[in-house]
């Protein structure tokens, strides 16, 4: 193995600095926008009485102009002027523009070149720490204000305001990345192909190692760097536990990964439909809203505010034994009444009609109407102001609680990851004296289809993906309901849950737990519906959007109150 295999480094141009044509950049773009013409000619109309200071940086302005028009003849002139003066340092002019980590990258390299590799080790070290910075305040200045507008206007501003301030932030990479004039690709990963170059000359093979390894995360399939890690592996006393990418580049990958995940997601997925945030007069007239949930609609207190200051302790109620099966469990505490009423009052206002997966209006039976709220929604009409975003909140909580617990119980070493929440309620449509032989939700397994035969298939339109489901009662005021653990598609159960506020069932979502739901025959059954899955390609993107958005109004609120703070400051001050 030879060095060159180690090094291979992506092409870097320099300023060149010959005689006669020096200071001149190459690859310049022609931009007549920048400051620097002003100042520069300014600075040469004072001309040799100025300090001597005020002449180093009007250099300065003239290179950083000629920087990116370099066919001024007037910028030229004046640059000739500043360095033919007898005062000028020529080696400290720089480009203005050129911010620290680029400096100390490009230092890097020039240390890179005179094979100063300790130089080269510090210099891009530092410039990484320098980046990560310069990205977070990149970052920050997407997080422009919110403009609201009409309803319709508003809805599409929202779409519009989250798809914005996710690609300002996708393009601070892009952005910092461009020094003279030239956009340099791949600039983030190629500290680290520097670095590990460098770690290698010095002998500090171990964080040459680290260094391979966080290049390979952002270009897997980079030939030269593959071959350095087989190259390092043979190495005595490599392992494969040395090629731990360092966490601020996982950090940054991930993030970036998840961003461009969501924008595409936003883009091709989530429709802003206005005419879904209309209420029906049905909807707004709503006869079967609950006791408790009426009172929190008038803003009074709920009977159960106390139980809320209780803290709540989850106990589990049924393991396999009980339940008569495998990967399932009952629990109860996941909820408060309180909370309960809360998210039944969310479901009551904001719920739609229909599956909430094509849009079957009544996916399962005739004779219940089944209505859902996804987190996507709730947040969006948090956002709008039709809900309270306390309980948009709360529905995250809750369900984080309830996949904290599952993961938990079922000694998940990876992450359980929600692929979709849903709120969900079924209501009795018919006399309840009507007999019903039908089930509100047949029997079923989460992940596979049931076949006639009493097999299970495991392929689309199945959501194979799905690995465990959860599912949180809200709470008992009707008739029927109850859940119930099957043995086949006839029905013949095994074990029955009772739905009560708080009460979760959790199960592994495979043809090992076979379950469905018994005909509501009167009232309104809700729940907190969970799927989980191990495979991240397969998370919940809504639910991350709806984590922004909630954020977002959170963080809002706080601004609001701080100016508040500020002005109540002021009038004290005014007294
Ligand atoms: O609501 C329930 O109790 C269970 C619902 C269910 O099994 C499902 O939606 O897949
Ligand atoms: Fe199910």
């Amino acid at each position: 193995m030879s060095n060159d295999q180690v090094h291979s480094f992506p092409r870097l141009q320099f300023p060149v600095q010959e005689e006669g044509s020096s200071w001149i950049p190459y690859n310049i773009l022609a931009n007549t926008s920048t400051g620097y013409n002003t100042i520069a000619h300014q600075e040469s109309g004072g001309g040799v009485r100025e300090q001597v200071g005020n002449i180093q940086q009007a250099a300065s302005s003239a290179y950083t102009f000629l920087s990116w028009n370099p066919n001024s003849e007037v910028m030229q002139y004046n640059f000739k002027y500043y360095s033919n003066l007898e005062n000028i340092e020529i080696d400290k002019v720089k480009n203005l523009e050129t911010r620290t980590f680029q400096e100390l990258y490009l230092m890097g390299n020039e240390a890179y070149n005179s094979k100063k590799y300790h130089e080269v080790m510090h210099y891009f070290e530092t410039a990484l720490e320098e980046y990560f910075v310069a990205e977070e305040e990149c970052r920050l200045l997407c997080e422009g204000p919110f403009d609201r507008n009409s309803l319709q206007d508003f809805i599409v501003a929202i779409a519009n305001h989250f798809a914005f301030s996710l690609k300002c932030k996708q393009n601070c990479a892009e952005k910092l990345s461009f020094m003279y004039g030239e956009q340099y690709k791949n600039y983030l990963p190629s500290h680290y192909h520097y670095l590990q170059f460098a770690y290698f000359k010095v002998g500090e093979i171990k964080q040459a190692c680290r260094a391979v390894a966080t290049y390979l995360l952002f270009h897997g399939d980079d030939n030269t760097m593959k071959r350095n890690r087989q190259f390092y592996l043979s190495l005595e006393g490599v392992t494969e536990e040395d090629f731990t990418p360092v966490e601020e580049a996982v950090v940054y990958f991930n993030r970036d990964k998840a961003e461009k995940e969501l924008l595409n997601y936003i883009k091709e997925y989530y429709k802003f439909d206005p005419e879904e945030f209309e209420f029906t007069e049905e909807e707004k007239s709503e006869s079967t809203i609950p006791s408790a949930v009426e009172a929190l609609r008038n803003g009074q207190k709920s009977k159960n505010t106390m139980e809320k200051l209780e803290e709540n302790k989850i106990t589990l109620v049924m393991g396999e034994k009980e339940l008569n099966g495998s990967r399932r469990f009952v629990a109860d505490g996941f909820a408060t009444a309180e909370e309960c009423n809360h998210l039944l009052y969310l479901a009551q206002v904001a719920a739609v009609n229909g599956d909430g997966y094509n849009g079957k209006k009544s996916p399962h039976t005739q004779h219940e109407r089944f209505e859902g709220l996804t987190m996507g929604r709730a947040a969006i009409l948090a956002k709008l102001g039709l809900v309270d975003v306390d309980k948009a909140k709360l529905l995250l909580e809750v369900s984080e609680k309830g996949r904290d617990y599952v993961q938990k119980y079922f000694k998940l070493k990876d992450d359980l990851l929600f692929t979709y929440t849903h709120l969900v309620c079924r209501t009795a449509l018919r006399d309840p004296n009507i007999e019903r032989f039908d089930l509100s939700h047949p029997v079923h397994a989460d992940n596979c289809l049931l076949q006639t035969d009493g097999s299970c298939l495991k392929e689309k339109p199945a959501f194979t993906y799905r690995d465990y489901s959860a599912v949180i009662y809200l709470n008992d005021d009707f008739q029927g309901g109850d859940f119930i653990f099957a043995k086949d598609k006839n029905s013949i159960q095994v074990a029955v849950v009772k739905p009560k506020c708080g009460r979760l069932v959790g199960f592994s979502a495979g043809f090992e737990n076979l379950h469905g739901v018994q005909a509501i025959t009167s009232g309104r059954r809700c729940a907190l519906a969970m799927w989980y899955t191990l495979d991240h390609s397969y998370r919940e993107k809504e639910r991350e959007l709806a984590q922004e958005i909630i954020q977002d109004i959170l963080n809002e609120s706080l601004n609001d109150q701080t100016e508040t703070d500020v002005s109540n400051f002021e009038n004290i001050k005014l007294k």
